[in-house]
């Protein structure tokens, strides 16, 4: 037995519960009505966090085994029954004979059948009766019209594949970080060591069909407005006017498909569209520009490769979300000193990306592996110090995100 019913384990086991029931108590009482998304998902996450302490405190470390067990299982089969659209086959309502869902996805139904056994036993799809099977309120998300279905196959495509890769990457590259863009977990992975991530990304366009609404719902749940106040920019864009001719203010470098633009535009709405800009790859702004989101009406998009000189020098705000941390410091630098070489002496740099707590949090230590592989990385804040001050920038504040989220901030930086 790995933990036993000690008095130590006991008091622990009941001041567990305790929180947890504090915890569901918070939950059940919340007024969900003011649609604050973060604090609902922190209150449920202080749930599995209780739930997760009692089960630390009850398994055996056979348990743990058996978890992991699990885990590699059902995820296997779930990246098969995605690959076979059969989570697409199953009826939104109701439930399918195996012989139908069978046919429906051209496979045979006694592979079918154990490959789902895994599913069902976990309560994740629905057994109805002996040989049917039916969509969970958990599994309805992984058809492929859901963008977090697809994000399941990102995080097999860019986390499971170079994940297995890692130990045999280890043992011929030496036991040291990534440090560059190509030769990394995944790029050998994937056999083709040359390459960096988005050049592989490119030429696949099976992985790049779940990557681009994959990462979109990755970006709803995680915040971009409510972290920084951009009210100093909209005074100063009452005071100097709206002319097109003018400065732009907000550049947003590697900028996907405007989210940031669109999220800060709808907090700070006095933001002029006009002098908003928006540049990523050319493949992402053609994206950007097929959507034509209303939202973005007025926002010039750019297509701009950061590795090369930025070509709008002077504006007010270069804002780079959540790209720094893709890469190695070697590979970042280029890429900020070409804004520091474009910024006035008044322009403000926003990096907004995780100022990893040491100890990490879960979330921020798991992205860091994720990066990893790419031979990216996420930065505790001596690493963000020593980094930006190497090439003069100076940090002027930071503004952190709040509840669960909280290692997200936005720095901002000045030239020296
Ligand atoms: C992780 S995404 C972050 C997107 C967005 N900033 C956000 O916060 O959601 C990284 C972005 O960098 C862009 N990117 C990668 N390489 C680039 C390059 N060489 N030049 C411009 N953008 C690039 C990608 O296309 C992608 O949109």
């Amino acid at each position: 037995m790995g933990s036993s019913n000690t008095d130590g384990t006991r008091e622990e086991l009941l001041k567990a519960a305790a929180e947890l029931k504090a915890a569901i108590d918070e939950f059940v009482a919340a007024d969900v009505s003011d649609g604050d998304v973060q604090f609902d998902q922190l209150r449920k996450a202080n749930i599995m966090d209780a739930t997760h302490r009692i089960q630390l405190l009850v398994k055996d470390p056979a348990d743990v085994w058996m978890d992991q067990v699990n885990a590699i299982t059902g995820i296997t089969v779930k990246r098969l029954f995605s690959e076979w659209g059969a989570f697409d086959a199953i009826p939104d309502e109701g439930s399918i004979p195996y012989s139908e869902l069978a046919k429906a996805v051209d496979t045979e139904e006694a592979l079918l059948v154990r490959v789902g056994g895994v599913l069902t036993s976990s309560g994740f799809l629905e057994a109805v009766g002996t040989n049917e099977v039916a969509h969970t309120r958990l599994s309805r998300i992984f058809t492929h019209n859901d963008r977090r279905g697809n994000l399941f196959n990102v995080g097999w495509d860019n986390c499971i594949v170079p994940y297995a890769a890692m130990p045999k990457y280890f043992e011929s590259y030496g036991r040291n970080e990534p440090k560059t863009s190509n030769h990394t977990p995944h790029s050998v992975a994937y056999g083709q060591p040359e390459l960096d991530f988005y050049q592989i990304l490119e030429r696949d366009p099976k992985r790049l069909a779940s990557w681009v609404p994959g990462m979109a719902a990755v970006e709803e749940r995680m915040p971009i407005s409510g972290v920084y106040d951009f009210g100093w920019v909209v005074d100063l864009a009452k005071q100097d006017g709206d002319k097109a001719q003018q400065r732009p203010l907000f550049v947003d470098v590697g900028g996907g498909k405007g989210q940031a633009i669109k999220a800060i535009r709808a907090e700070f709405p006095g933001l002029p569209a006009e002098r908003c800009v928006l540049q990523d790859r050319v493949e992402v702004i053609d994206a950007a520009n097929a959507l034509g989101e209303p939202e973005l009406r007025g926002v010039s998009k750019m297509a701009i490769d950061f590795f090369k000189d930025q070509p709008l020098k002077g504006a007010l705000i270069y804002w780079i979300r959540r790209c720094l941390h893709n890469h190695p410091d070697d590979v970042c630098i280029p890429i900020l000193k070409n804004l520091i070489e474009a910024a006035a002496d008044d322009s403000r740099i926003l990096i907004m990306e995780d100022i990893l707590d040491t100890p990490p949090s879960t979330m921020a230590a798991i992205m860091d592996v994720m990066m990893m592989s790419l031979g990216g990385k996420q930065r505790t804040l001596k690493m963000w110090e020593k980094m930006l001050a190497a090439i003069g920038l100076k940090i002027n504040s930071i503004s952190h995100a709040k509840g669960p989220w909280k290692s997200l901030a936005v720095i901002e930086c000045v030239k020296v």
